[in-house]
């Protein structure tokens, strides 16, 4: 290029002045004197006068102006056919259709022309990264190479030069862990085309690839509490897919959730038409381990939904990000809040039942519990609690954020905690109680832990009752009335007989298993133990079952030592703390003594009592009473 500009000088430079005599202008242009005459004598005499006084140095000033000049131009001609003949979008992690162009990108190989990457050891399933394995020492390891993106990569797609390019946090994405919004990364797609059209080819081309993918699995997005508040939905793990068949249920309870989740998907427009919002509200409650969770990811998978799980229970969880949460739902998500009653007050707060052993020693021991709830430290043992308010939670139901086709699904061990308001038609539709394994599930769950395909040994054949004519295993089946009697034989020392079949053994299974009184979630890791042992497992079933009666003894013995610990542990505080009709004479007309909370009275009460129990004297009373009131050693510390 500084060749070309040299030699164009030099060329200027050498041109005789004669060839840019006025005539010749004139004459070259072919027009008549008449009219250009005057220019040409004029340019003629500009010319003739650079000449005379160092010209070459301003036909350099001229050409840089007429190089600048059309640069300009081009730049600005450039900035015109960019904005036309090309389309740009820009997508956020944490979007949806931010997952499926990155998958994209990956199916299409543009990370091969990247040149910086990330490297991480954790395996996020994501079709995002290039996955390797490292052999260290005989043992694989495995890694990923995350492209960064961070510099723009030009590709083909059907034709169209794409460009793509990442900013924001680009270290933290597309792991397990990926930030949305402020943090994170934000992807910019350059399509170069005319046409709107081939934009929403290729958004519907990432999204078909995505579904495709993710068939097998299940997407569960959730909420990272080490990303703080100001990012949703920041990570999303992918499942396989979990048969319905494979949830244990009643007759008919998992059919009749499909086909009304089914029936409410497909009917929007009746949903319209009767000017109801579109939205359904399941409440599954029973005992942890019966198979709440496990429903709500199967029916995902078989209705091919994305599920959002969000505790209320999690640390910065308030009604304001529980709206916002519940908007940045997609429509057809499935929006699962776990353990709603932690939303709801509770009769006694202090119930030993509510504590883990960190908050039932705390409250025994005078200890600060430590625990955060809504972003405070709260004093005092208390079970879990949440900074989001009934009406909170009610209007997150309620409005927009649950509205679009939204399926709501909420699960709880205690419904009796729950408000009414939260219970009535309009925001609970449907609820499904989950109940101890009755005989029939312990019976289906043995078959599903060993199928015939897996046992051909033990396959119907010599079967001695076939499955159609096989007796309701609930009772227990007269054959086996004494079921505890039958003896089996032992598998490392007699060999099977041919009337031993998988059947039978289930419903030997069923028959020792009593009613009512295991969770399906007890009995599975059980049945864990004997992989590869049908016969072993049933032959060792009335000893589980005795096992983890005792077992259950003496977890009831010792709650009800502690019940009795913190009943007289509140009888020792109440005595202690005025008002309460104690004798402890803290705060008598000491200032805010009116804002007095029960709680701030348990703790006063505890500072006594343990003050009184150390033998020291009572601290003295602080002038402004601060909100919370914990002790230690003996001092009063504000929080
Ligand atoms: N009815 C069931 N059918 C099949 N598997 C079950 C059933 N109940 C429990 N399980 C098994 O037990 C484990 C725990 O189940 P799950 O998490 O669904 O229980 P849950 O009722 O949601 O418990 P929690 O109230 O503690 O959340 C899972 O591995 C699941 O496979």
């Amino acid at each position: 290029m500084a060749s070309l500009v040299y030699r164009l000088l030099g060329s200027l430079h050498s041109a005789p002045v004669a060839d840019k005599a006025p005539g010749h202008v004139a004459a070259s242009v072919g027009l008549g004197r008449g009219l250009f005459s005057p220019l040409s004598e004029f340019l003629g005499a500009a010319n003739a006068l650079l000449g005379a006084y160092g010209g070459n140095s301003v036909k350099l000033l001229v050409l840089g102006s007429i190089i600048e000049t059309g640069r300009r131009l081009f730049q600005w001609f450039m900035a015109r056919f960019s904005i036309e003949y090309c389309t740009t979008m820009r997508l956020t992690s944490g979007d949806p259709a931010y997952e499926w162009v990155v998958l994209l990108l990956t199916q299409e190989n543009v990370w091969r022309r990247a040149r910086d990457f990330v490297v991480t050891a954790n395996n996020s399933r994501r079709k995002w990264a290039v996955r390797t394995e490292l052999k260290e020492d005989g043992t694989k390891v495995n890694a990923e190479y995350v492209p960064t993106y961070a510099r723009p990569q030009l590709f083909r797609w059907r034709g169209y030069w794409v460009e793509i390019q990442r900013t924001g946090n680009i270290t933290a994405v597309d792991t397990q862990q990926s930030p949305q919004g402020a943090g994170g990364a934000s992807m910019t797609v350059t399509i170069y085309t005319l046409h709107m059209k081939v934009l929403s080819d290729f958004m519907e081309d990432a999204h078909d690839r995505y579904v495709q993918v993710n068939r097998p699995h299940v997407v569960v997005h959730m909420i990272e509490q080490n990303f703080g508040p100001n990012h949703l939905w920041s990570t999303a793990k992918h499942k396989m897919k979990r048969p319905l068949s494979s949830i244990i249920l009643p007759h008919g309870v998992v059919d009749s959730l499909v086909d009304d989740a089914k029936e409410f998907i497909s009917s929007e427009g009746w949903y319209a038409e009767a000017g109801i919002p579109h939205r359904r509200g399941y409440l599954l409650y029973g005992p942890p381990g019966t198979g709440k969770t496990s429903t709500i990811y199967a029916l995902a998978g078989a209705l091919n939904l994305e599920i959002y799980v969000l505790s209320l229970s999690s640390r910065f969880v308030d009604d304001a990000y529980l709206q916002r949460a519940a908007s940045a739902i997609p429509k057809h998500g499935i929006f699962v809040i776990e353990d709603i009653d932690c939303a709801f007050p509770r009769r006694d707060e202090d119930d030993p039942d509510d504590m883990d052993d960190a908050s039932y020693a705390a409250f025994m021991h005078n200890t600060n519990p430590t625990r955060m709830v809504g972003g405070m430290r709260t004093m005092m043992a208390q079970p879990v609690r949440t900074a989001v308010t009934l009406s909170g939670l009610l209007n997150v139901i309620d409005g927009v954020g649950s509205e679009e086709g939204k399926l709501f699904f909420a699960t709880t061990n205690h419904i009796e905690r729950l408000d009414p308001a939260l219970l009535r038609p309009g925001r609970i539709d449907m609820k499904v109680q989950y109940e101890m394994a009755t005989k029939e599930q312990a019976g289906k769950l043995f078959e599903r832990f060993f199928p015939e395909t897996r046992f051909p040994e033990l396959a119907e054949g010599g079967a001695r009752i076939a499955p159609q004519s096989r007796p309701a295993p609930s009772p227990a089946p007269s054959y086996f009335r004494n079921a505890a009697a039958v003896d089996l034989p032992d598998p490392e020392l007699d060999s099977p007989t041919s009337a031993l079949t998988l059947s039978f053994l289930a419903n030997l299974f069923a028959a020792r298993i009593p009613e009512g009184e295991f969770t399906t979630a007890e009995l599975q890791g059980y049945l864990q133990g004997y992989k590869t042992a049908p016969i072993a497992a049933v032959r060792g079933a009335s000893t589980f079952v005795e096992k983890g009666r005792e077992e259950r003894k003496d977890r009831d013995r010792i709650k009800t030592e502690r019940r009795a610990r913190v009943r007289e542990r509140r009888a020792l505080l109440a005595a202690n703390t005025p008002g309460a009709g104690g004798t402890g004479g803290l705060m008598p007309g000491a200032p805010g003594a009116n804002m007095r909370s029960t709680r701030m009275e348990r703790g006063l009460g505890m500072l006594a009592a343990s003050a009184q129990a150390s033998g020291a004297a009572t601290p003295a009373v602080p002038t402004q009473v601060p909100e919370v009131l914990p002790v230690l050693n003996g001092k009063w510390v504000s929080v």
